[in-house]
């Protein structure tokens, strides 16, 4: 295998609009590169094309231009090859609810053609590695969401795949489950050198989890790097003032009217609200953000100044709020 276990270059897919309206173009040039071994974060808001990209890696979807290579097979011409080296984990769960863990594991390996003893072995050997063993021989329906979701990412591994796709695996989980799914992903990329590509709407999920990490927007990758990378290309801080029953118009027109504040978002949800700003000396500008708001009688709570985070990266790069598209306005 070359040292890219997946090699995407300027995808396009459209989608027929329907009752006269436009084609929808989910996928609009999207290139991508993900070296062997690694965890890679495909991160984009809903809609972005997330999920069409994996069906087009995973043979599921055929893409109207473009190219693309998994585990050293071009999806198109080889899409038996494909499906041989990866294993897929929808959003929904794959699992079959009236069988136990062990006996959908077992029937998962019996579909991809192994025999009796092998497939009893192979599923023995994923309960194992997953410690499974309290609950193998339940019923699927009686599982935690955390054990059924596990449950799903052993089946993808069960024909011991090159690439593992895993579409959104923590979304519906509670923090402790996320945080043992992501212990989980970790250990499966270093223990086995699988690749893995996780699609994810979660900035915090891509940040502590991936290797490298291609930001999706609008059916294109509009950044790509490591997260620390990403963050890097970001200089300054931002400035963060929790606000009480703001008049959003006013506080934008205030603090766009502070020399050094950039890029002020207002962002208003019942009586709370709260200002980011971009600033190159964060610390130096509290000062006179503070007194500008209260001078105009804005009322505020905390005050933060903070490094970038990948929200910021998401604002800079698809020129709108990762955490809320709709609601945050922009003011420059
Ligand atoms: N079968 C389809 N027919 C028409 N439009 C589609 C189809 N599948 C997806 N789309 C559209 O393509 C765009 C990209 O969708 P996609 O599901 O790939 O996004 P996503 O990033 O995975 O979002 P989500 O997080 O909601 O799954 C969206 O505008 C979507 O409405």
């Amino acid at each position: 295998m070359s040292a890219s276990a997946i090699e995407a270059h300027d995808l396009v897919k459209t989608y027929p609009g329907g009752r006269g309206r436009p084609d929808v173009r989910a996928l609009d040039g999207l290139t991508l590169t993900v070296p062997a071994g690694t965890v890679h974060g495909l991160l984009g808001p809903n809609g972005a094309g997330k999920s069409t990209t994996t069906k087009v890696l995973t043979t599921l979807s055929t893409p109207t231009s473009g190219a693309a290579r998994v585990a050293g097979q071009d999806v198109i011409r080889e899409p038996g090859q494909v499906r041989r080296r990866i294993g897929y984990v929808s959003q929904g769960t794959g699992a079959d609810q009236l069988l136990t863990p062990r006996e959908n594991l077992v029937m998962a390996a019996r579909l991809r053609g192994l025999g009796r003893a092998a497939a009893s072995a192979r599923a023995a050997e994923l309960v194992d590695r997953f410690g499974f063993a309290e609950y193998a021989d339940r019923g699927a329906a009686t599982l935690s969401g955390g054990t059924r979701r596990k449950l799903d990412v052993a089946l993808g591994l069960v024909g011991s795949p090159h690439v593992l796709f895993l579409d959104e695996p923590t979304t519906g989980l509670d923090p402790e489950a996320r945080a043992a799914m992501w212990d989980e992903i970790r250990r499966l990329s270093g223990e086995d050198a699988l690749t893995v590509l996780l699609t994810t709407h979660y900035l915090e999920e891509a940040d502590r989890l991936a290797d490298g990490l291609s930001i999706v927007d609008r059916g294109r990758v509009v950044a790509a790097g490591t997260p620390d990378e990403l963050k890097a290309t970001l200089r300054g801080d931002t400035l963060t003032v929790d606000l009480v029953e703001p008049d959003a118009d006013l506080v934008r027109r205030v603090a766009g009217a502070v020399p050094g504040l950039d890029e002020v978002l207002v962002h208003v949800e019942g009586p709370a609200g709260r200002l980011v700003a971009r600033t190159p000396d964060g610390p130096m500008l509290v000062g006179p953000t503070i007194a500008a708001l209260q001078s105009a009688g804005v009322r505020h709570g905390a005050v933060a100044v903070s490094r970038p985070t990948l929200d910021d990266v998401y604002l800079r790069h698809a020129g709108r709020s990762w955490t809320s598209a709709e609601t945050v306005e922009v003011a420059r």
